[in-house]
């Protein structure tokens, strides 16, 4: 039966998938963090404190202090093309766009700053997409990751009429083509190095402690990774640890530890003198692994005695990341597309 004339048109339906990443600011100036730092520390998700006692701290000191500070990092790492995380997680659209046949619509979004998830989310509806797969690109779950950027994903829902079928990418910290995908990374980044480190650290982002006492599993899911990713690599580890440190502790609250800065600086000390970390957690290099690790790491490890110092990679979009994504990310849209 004919539509009506006056009928909306209907696009053929389709399957989408959104990436999803933390969010970066527009430029590497002291307004645009200023702008990305107001709303990221905002999220409640983030920042548990309640508003009424944050907010006058985050308004009257942080915004007024750290985007110069933090502006200065970003320049250090800021590329021709943007922001690291943004133009990688814009990279690994693009790779994915194709990989999962021509029904299936691949694009990206940021939790905080730009593409905002709710534009993109809009996008794949007015495109046709009638099933929608969330991926927030954090293997390990967190509260303050995986969750808020569902979290935002479902207020826009909230708001339409004809909603979309959804589903969400589970973490994906102990699946084995991840850990595989890891393996084989750290691997090529050592064999390319001209020294043989004596230490290997897997440095993750930090969290308050009081979340993981409260029931957020992400410091589980950081130490399983590890472990998982340390048996991956008993051969080339040969007896040696793979050290697990936590990153980028913000205010006075105690957070996981043990730290990144001081676990380099204690193997330093400790008479290590050539050190390899890596960052399991990021799946795109971004301010906290090119300046954090590799710039502020290398100085503090070097200035206790180390003598070499390397920084190997996320995952990123380099073929074994992207076949990984492509795997974990078919899985889930099982039964939406045929399978390949
Ligand atoms: C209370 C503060 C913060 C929590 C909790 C937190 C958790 C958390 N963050 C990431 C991943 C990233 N964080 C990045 C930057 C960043 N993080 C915080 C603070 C908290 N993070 C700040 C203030 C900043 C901004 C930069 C700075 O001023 O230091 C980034 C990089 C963004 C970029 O533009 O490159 C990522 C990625 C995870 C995975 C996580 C919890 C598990
Ligand atoms: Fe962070
Ligand atoms: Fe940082």
């Amino acid at each position: 039966m004919d539509l009506p004339p006056d009928h909306p048109a209907i696009p053929a339906p389709k399957v989408g998938v959104l990436l999803m990443n933390l969010g970066t600011p527009d430029g590497p100036d002291a307004k645009s963090v200023k702008r990305y730092l107001g709303e990221f520390l905002s999220d409640r998700r983030v920042v548990e404190i309640p508003p009424i006692a944050w907010q006058p701290i985050l308004r009257g000191i942080i915004l007024n202090t750290r985007p110069r500070k933090s502006a200065h990092a970003y320049q250090q790492v800021w590329r021709e093309d943007g922001s690291p995380l943004a133009a990688i997680t814009r990279a690994q659209a693009e790779r994915l766009k194709t990989a999962f046949g021509p029904g299936v619509r691949v694009d990206w979004a940021m939790r905080y700053g730009r593409p905002a998830i709710a534009e993109r989310l809009q996008a794949m509806k007015d495109a046709g997409c009638e099933r929608i797969l969330l991926a927030p690109l954090y293997p390990q779950y967190c509260a303050a990751t995986t969750a808020t950027a569902n979290d935002k994903a479902f207020a826009h829902l909230a708001r339409m009429r004809w909603q979309p079928a959804i589903r969400t990418l589970p973490p994906y910290h102990d699946d084995a083509r991840y850990i595989d995908a890891l393996r084989a990374s750290v691997e090529t980044g050592l064999a390319q190095l001209d020294f043989a480190p004596e230490a290997l650290i897997a440095s993750f982002h930090g969290m308050p402690k009081r979340t993981l006492e409260l029931g957020d599993p992400y410091h589980c899911h950081c130490q399983k990774t590890a472990r998982l990713l340390a048996d991956a690599l008993a051969p080339v580890l040969a007896g040696r640890p793979l050290t697990i440190a936590f990153q980028s502790r913000f205010g006075p609250a105690k957070w996981l530890g043990p730290a990144t800065d001081e676990t380099l600086v204690a193997e330093a000390k400790a008479g290590t003198r050539r050190v390899a970390i890596l960052a399991p957690g990021f799946s795109a290099d971004c301010l906290e692994t090119l300046e954090e690790l590799a710039i502020r790491g290398r100085e503090s490890f070097l200035a206790a005695g180390g003598t070499h110092f390397a920084y190997l990679p996320c995952l990123n979009d380099e073929d074994g990341g992207i076949a990984m994504l492509r795997d974990i990310l078919a899985r889930e849209l099982e039964g939406w597309v045929p399978l390949p």
